[in-house]
């Protein structure tokens, strides 16, 4: 499912004292099937923007299409349902959002929202359960019996069971430890490839960025600073850390080569494989 934005501006509390730009001349279009990293400073309009690709918030000036439906400020728009269960939000810290009695009931609330039948999606609770890896046993336990890392696992089931079409990540592993991050970025990535979830993620982590995305965007001060290809961003290491970002530990290395013993790369290295690689070739050329 393609989604669209044009010219988007969004202004918290409009017309009112405490009016706030948080976004403007917004552009971006993010096509069916692919996943793209979302990067920015802190308040440079990442929640809000993510907010708007399941019209949670409508724009103030511009418009977003999502797959066939057009949101446009200052008109009423009736398909929102549709909208919000075709694009999954996992939010950060998801499991503060468990409240049912048991892990099923939880999972199944969503799609019987949405008009699912019990059978259906209970179904469905079963199948989301082993999607995040966890066994179909804990269904009749109570969300709040469980671990962290469990209760972030369901949480992210109970969106996976809306069998959305477009998945959106807010920090999807904030405060998990680097084995869960691993899996649970891992999971999302084999959902996307086997699935073709579009899939859209908002992190500060340069890692996961460079590792998973195939287009990444750089929001700054509620717009577009650039987007590219990871090769195409960390191409230019010191524009982001002058932005006050962050980069790869890998292309941090390569950098600090450079400056420090004079060694020269042709190109970023977003693996520890590939960076081997190229420190291998460029002690072979005898350039330090
Ligand atoms: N409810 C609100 N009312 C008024 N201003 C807000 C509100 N929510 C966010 N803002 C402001 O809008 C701007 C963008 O905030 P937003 O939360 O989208 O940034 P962010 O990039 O997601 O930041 P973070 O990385 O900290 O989550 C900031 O200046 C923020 O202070």
């Amino acid at each position: 499912m393609r989604i669209t934005l044009q010219d988007v501006e969004y202004r918290y509390q409009i017309n009112t004292p405490f009016e706030h730009l948080a976004l403007h001349d917004v552009n971006m279009d993010i096509v069916s099937g692919s996943y793209t990293a979302i990067i920015g400073h802190t308040g440079s309009g990442k929640s809000t923007l993510l907010q708007h690709l399941n019209a949670l918030l409508k724009p103030t000036k511009g418009s977003i299409t999502i797959g066939d439906r057009t949101i446009e400020s200052g008109r009423k728009e009736k398909h929102l349902r549709a909208i919000r269960r075709s694009v999954g939000i996992v939010f950060q810290f998801p499991e503060h959002q468990l409240f049912e009695e048991t892990v099923e009931k939880d999972i199944c609330f969503g799609p019987m929202n949405f008009g699912v039948s019990e059978k259906d999606a209970k179904d469905r609770a079963r199948k989301a359960l082993e999607q995040v890896g966890m066994d179909e046993e804990i269904l009749e336990k109570s969300p709040f019996d469980l671990s962290g890392g469990q209760m972030r696992r369901v949480a992210i089931a109970g969106v996976l069971a809306m069998e959305p079409d477009v998945l959106v990540l807010d920090e999807p592993t904030a405060g998990l430890d680097p084995r869960g991050r691993m899996e649970i970025m891992d999971m999302f990535y084999q959902l996307h490839k086997e699935r073709g979830i579009s899939t859209i993620l908002v992190t500060h982590s340069m890692e996961d960025a460079a590792r998973y995305a195939d287009e990444i965007i750089i929001m700054h001060q509620g717009t577009v600073f650039k987007k590219g290809t990871p090769f195409d961003i960390f191409s230019q290491p010191e524009q982001l850390l002058e932005l006050g970002l962050d980069v790869p530990d890998t292309v941090r290395f390569q950098l600090k080569l450079q400056k420090e013993l004079g060694v020269r790369f042709d190109r970023p290295c977003l693996s520890i494989e590939d960076l081997a690689t190229e420190v291998k070739k460029a002690m072979e050329r005898g350039n330090r």
